[in-house]
C-alpha cells in the first residue's frame, strides 16, 4: 500500500529528499524524465502482461526473462526462448525518439529489462555494462513510484554529487550519453522516499528497462576512465557457449530480466503518444 505518513524521524534521518525536476546538471550529463509516457490503462495491461510471465526467483527481487538476459559472471547479453510481448515493443517504439533517436537503433537491437521491487527492495549503484548494451537506456515506471540515485562513477569521482530524483508512476527515465556511461544509478531498499516534504511509502513498482545491443566491435563511448568493456570483448556469447554459460547470476545479486526484441514484428504505434512537453525542465 502507498501512502503519506507521519515521517518517522528515525527512519528518515539521513534520507535525500527525491526532486521530482531534473536539474540542469543531470540534464546537461544526458538525463530525461518523460512524464506520462504510458497511459493508465495502458498500465494495467503492461502489468498484467508482467504477471502473467514466469518469475525467476533466484534473485533478491523477482525478474523475468524473456530474449535476452544480462549474465553478470561474463558481462554479456545471454539469449532466452521467450519472446517479449508485443506492448513492450510497442511501448519501446513509442519512446524510441526521446531516447535514441527518430533513426537511431537498428533492427533487431532492442532489448528490455523488468524489475519487480516490492517496498524495502532496491538496486545497487551500478553502470550498465558498457560491452553489454548500447547508449542510452530508458526505465519506465509502472505501479508505484520511487526514488532513483544517480551519482557520476563514484570511484573516479570521490564525492560526487548524489541526486535523487522522484520517479512517478507511468513516467519514462531516460539516461544517455554520460548519464548511461559514467553515472551510477540506483534504488536504496528501504519502504518509503521523502517527496514534496513528505514520507511516501512505497508500494510494489515494475519497471521496463529498455536497451540496445551495442554496435559491433570495440565500446563506443567517450569515457573511457569510465569504460568496463574491453575492446576485443565479445558483446554476446559465441553460439556454442550460449547454452548454460553465463547464467550463474548468485542469489541476491541485481542481475536484470533482459527482453530481446530480436527478430519480432514490430507492429503498429502505441496508443499513448509522448509528449515532447514532458521533458522535466530543470530546476
Ligand atoms: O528499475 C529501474 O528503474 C532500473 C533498473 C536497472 O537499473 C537495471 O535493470 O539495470
Ligand atoms: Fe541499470
Amino acid at each position: 500500500m502507498t501512502g503519506l505518513q507521519t515521517p518517522p524521524q528515525d527512519i528518515i534521518r539521513g534520507v535525500r529528499p527525491a526532486q521530482r525536476a531534473v536539474n540542469a546538471t543531470l540534464q546537461s550529463d544526458g538525463v530525461r524524465l518523460v512524464l506520462d509516457a504510458v497511459s493508465e490503462d495502458e498500465e494495467t495491461d503492461l502489468l498484467a502482461l508482467v504477471d502473467e510471465g514466469r518469475w525467476d526467483r533466484s534473485l533478491s527481487r523477482r525478474v523475468q526473462h524473456y530474449g535476452h538476459r544480462f549474465a553478470y559472471s561474463t558481462k554479456t547479453c545471454v539469449p532466452v526462448a521467450e519472446p517479449p510481448p508485443p506492448a513492450f515493443i510497442r511501448l519501446a517504439e513509442r519512446i524510441r525518439p526521446v531516447c535514441w533517436g527518430a533513426d537511431g537503433g537498428r533492427d533487431g537491437d532492442l532489448q528490455c529489462t523488468v524489475n519487480e521491487y516490492l517496498p524495502g527492495q532496491g538496486i545497487s549503484p551500478h553502470i550498465d555494462a558498457h560491452g553489454a548494451f548500447g547508449d542510452g537506456l530508458v526505465a519506465v515506471t509502472l505501479g508505484a513510484g520511487c526514488a532513483i540515485r544517480l551519482q557520476r562513477n563514484r570511484r573516479h569521482e570521490a564525492g560526487a554529487p548524489i541526486h535523487t530524483l522522484w520517479l512517478p508512476p507511468r513516467s519514462a527515465l531516460v539516461l544517455s550519453g554520460a548519464a548511461r556511461y559514467v553515472y551510477t544509478h540506483g534504488i536504496v531498499s528501504r519502504k518509503g522516499d521523502l517527496v514534496d516534504g513528505e514520507w511516501r511509502l512505497r508500494g510494489r513498482r515494475v519497471s521496463l528497462t529498455f536497451r540496445r545491443l551495442p554496435p559491433p566491435g570495440p565500446c563506443a563511448c567517450s569515457f573511457p576512465e569510465s569504460c568496463d568493456a574491453s575492446g576485443t570483448a565479445p558483446k554476446l556469447l559465441p553460439t556454442r557457449l550460449r547454452g548454460s554459460a553465463g547464467g550463474a547470476e548468485p542469489r541476491g545479486c541485481d542481475a536484470k530480466k533482459t527482453v530481446c526484441a530480436s527478430r519480432v514484428n514490430i507492429p503498429g504505434r502505441g496508443r499513448t503518444p509522448i509528449k515532447s512537453g514532458a521533458v522535466a525542465p530543470p530546476l
